[in-house]
């Protein structure tokens, strides 16, 4: 009660209201801002570099934020996500990316959040990510897993990866592990890799270790 006494609520009203996060589904017009926003933190391995047509080609993976300033008029691009469907079994939330200047407002989690009600929507009962910054992600719900669970994902993109003797990043699961796979074997073995580690910030790195060649 105390508390609720002390609030100036002459002086909240005069606060000018945030701008509002508008969310939704990227079109072929947000690639340019998608190319641009992916590709500038590729550099130091924190997203998978991304060509211009691969991203036009797969622009309906893509949510977009963007802020809308209805006073001035301006639109300003915040971030991207997407949600990569290898079927009923398993999506993977790839190329999330807010930018610097426009991080803690909110948008990572909108985006995040659109991704997830969207692999509901298909009925996909696991979702995935690979991510060197696993604390944010288990405030929606992820936990860290072996990746040797998503052959999918290995298939697709890290047997041509080139740090895939070298990945530090953490496979991250919501929902159950999958039980099928459409793109690999269920069972992963040698050569394609190592026996998992205990530890999985090392999971792949492994491979190095037993002289495999591919
Ligand atoms: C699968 C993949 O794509 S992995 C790649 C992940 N992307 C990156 O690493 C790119 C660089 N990072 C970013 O672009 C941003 O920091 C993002 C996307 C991770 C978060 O975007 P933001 O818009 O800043 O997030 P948002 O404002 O919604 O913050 C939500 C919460 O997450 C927390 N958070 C933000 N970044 C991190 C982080 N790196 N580690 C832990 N918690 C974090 C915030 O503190 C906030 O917590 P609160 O609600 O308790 O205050």
């Amino acid at each position: 009660m105390t508390d609720l006494a002390t609030v100036d609520l002459g002086q909240l009203a005069t606060e000018p209201a945030a701008a509002p996060l508008r969310v939704h589904k990227a079109h072929l017009q947000d690639a340019q801002n998608i190319f641009d926003l992916v590709n500038a933190h590729s550099g130091d391995g924190t997203l998978l570099k991304r060509s211009f047509a691969e991203i036009c080609e797969n622009i309906r993976d893509f949510t977009v934020a963007y802020r809308d300033h209805p006073e001035t008029g301006e639109v300003d691009f915040l971030g991207c996500g997407a949600l990569h469907l290898y079927g009923p079994h398993l999506a993977e939330v790839r190329s999330i990316v807010v930018r610097q200047d426009r991080r803690g407002l909110g948008a990572g989690d909108a985006i995040l959040e659109a991704l997830i009600a969207e692999g509901e929507e298909h009925h996909v009962t696991s979702v995935c990510l690979f991510t060197r910054i696993p604390d944010y992600f288990e405030h929606l719900g992820f936990r860290m897993a072996d990746r040797t669970a998503m052959p999918d994902k290995i298939y697709k993109d890290c047997q041509t990866c080139p740090r895939l003797y070298a990945c530090d990043e953490v496979a991250m699961v919501r929902g159950p592990l999958p039980h099928v796979t459409m793109l690999g074997p269920r069972s992963i073995q040698r050569p394609e890799l190592a026996q998992p580690s205990e530890d999985p910030l090392v999971q792949i790195s492994g491979l190095a270790k037993t002289g495999t060649s591919r």
